[in-house]
């Protein structure tokens, strides 16, 4: 299967641990540490809801571009790839949050 753009960004992001803070945003931020990329995140996520807020929905896909690029580079500091979200969401594939949530309470009573 062809690599998606989620798979070749990780790649970059991967290959920029190593790379020169000047001539590369996201080495520059995998630099700065952990605390700044948590800090990107809750920024592009407020920009996405006020993006949703303001009804234009090319705003909402330029800052949800943003906010998944930051979480790419989030895994990456994590060592882990999209391959582990996707693999995640495909175990919850037909599993309706409203049967999950309901098994979760009764285990947690239980
Ligand atoms: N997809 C992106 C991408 N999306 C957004 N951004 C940058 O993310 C930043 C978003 O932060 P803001 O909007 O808050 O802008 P800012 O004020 O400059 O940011 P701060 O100074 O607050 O950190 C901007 O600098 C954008 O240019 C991106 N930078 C890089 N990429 C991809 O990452 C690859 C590697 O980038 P480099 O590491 O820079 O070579 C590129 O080839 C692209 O494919």
């Amino acid at each position: 299967m062809q690599p998606t753009i989620l798979d070749r960004l990780a790649e970059t992001i991967e290959t920029r641990k190593h790379a020169d803070a000047d001539s590369s945003y996201v080495a520059k931020l995998l630099h700065s540490g952990h605390d700044k990329i948590l800090k990107k995140i809750a920024e592009e996520s407020a920009e996405t809801l006020m993006a949703s807020k303001d009804g234009d929905a090319q705003h909402v896909v330029r800052e949800t571009a943003d906010l998944w690029f930051h979480c790419l580079i989030l895994l990456a500091y994590h060592g882990l790839t999209p391959a582990d979200v996707l693999q995640e969401l495909e175990r919850r594939e037909g599993v309706s949050g409203i049967v999950e949530k309901a098994s979760r309470d009764a285990g947690e009573k239980g």
